[in-house]
């Protein structure tokens, strides 16, 4: 089975507006709201792509229903844990430039804490988890190096993809994959990744510190896949960029819905990627038609050290 937990959802408001005036009356050409948070997306985007995964995670309030009711009307399992306060509203601002406003959260108690440890308790082995997000202020700085623990006790497989140098810890527990993108892993080592060639270094390091494969995303630039034996990497095909929300989620859902059925790495990273573009082409998440139609495009090498 699969599971994905997302400790911070959201409900995305997405806003266009042709000019933005700041401090301006500014109307919108075109607005939307959907599911967020990146566990969630990854969820609807396995969803898509034909496989089932149950949400895990915190929803409130009237803005959680909202995220349970649309997940559920989908055909996507959930047994989020039910806080007081509302889930968040982040918004999406498109204009010339994309610009994200993202909430804090509402706060989580102990009680919420122990549910969710409870809920990682009956993961079985063969079971992958996916890790994320952000981790909502209330909750444990190292909640995720517990929860990465809890799950690697019961031989489930767990994915990562949060910012922050909590990552540096949260290796040490020998996740399956983590995905940062290239920013992010230049921020772990303090230093500036412009290239591929510039990251395979750092990703070498985060598995020297446990993590089994590192995924690094860089936007425009395509992607690359270390295992212990190969560096792959990645292109992006030809297309229009509509949204960037979402996409390396996307690549996550495409890469595991891909390596669950044939645990074939390079063709993991070959659908992950064109599971990416597929979304940043789009005004929401991809779909399953899009990210077939971008496949042929998607080539996968390899890459020297
Ligand atoms: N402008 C783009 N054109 C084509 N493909 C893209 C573009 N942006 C993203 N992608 C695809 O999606 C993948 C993930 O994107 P990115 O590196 O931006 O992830 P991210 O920073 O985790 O994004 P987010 O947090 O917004 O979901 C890229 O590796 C690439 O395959
Ligand atoms: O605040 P976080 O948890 O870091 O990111 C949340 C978020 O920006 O990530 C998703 C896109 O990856 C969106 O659906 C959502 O709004």
């Amino acid at each position: 089975m699969i599971y994905t937990c997302t400790l911070n959802p959201s409900v995305d408001y997405v806003v266009h507006v042709k000019e933005f005036d700041l401090g301006g009356l500014n109307r919108t050409s075109f607005d939307t709201k959907h599911p967020g948070g990146k566990g969630i997306n990854v969820s609807r985007v396995l969803h898509r792509l034909g496989l089932e995964s149950t949400a895990l995670g915190y929803t409130g309030g009237f803005t959680g229903q909202y995220i349970k009711d649309i997940l559920e009307q989908e055909g996507t399992k959930t047994a989020f844990v039910e806080v007081n306060e509302d889930t968040r509203i982040n918004i999406k601002l498109k204009a010339d430039e994309e610009t994200e406003i993202n909430g804090q959260g509402p706060t989580l108690t102990e009680e919420n804490l122990q549910e969710l440890y409870q809920q990682f308790s009956s993961l079985e082995e063969g079971d992958f988890v996916v890790l994320a997000g952000s981790i909502p202020s209330s909750a444990p700085k190292d909640i995720y190096v517990t929860l990465t623990k809890l799950a690697r006790e019961k031989g489930a497989r767990v994915v990562v993809d949060t910012s922050g140098k909590d990552l540096l810890d949260i290796v040490k527990e020998g996740p399956f994959f983590i995905k940062p993108n290239h920013h992010e892993l230049g921020e772990l080592f303090d230093v500036s990744i412009q290239t591929a060639e510039e990251a395979v270094p750092y990703a070498r390091k985060l598995m020297d510190m446990g993590a089994e494969n590192v995924i690094v995303s860089m936007a425009e630039q395509g992607s690359l896949l270390v295992t212990k034996d190969n560096v792959y990497r990645a292109n992006v095909p030809k297309g229009e960029l509509k949204n960037s929300v979402g996409a390396g989620d996307s690549l996550v859902a495409g890469f595991l819905a891909s390596y669950v059925k044939d645990g074939d790495f390079a063709k993991a990273l070959q659908v992950g990627a064109a599971t990416g573009s597929a979304t940043a082409f789009s005004i929401e998440l991809c779909t399953k038609d899009h990210m077939e139609s971008l496949l042929p495009q998607i080539h996968v090498t390899g890459m020297d050290e």
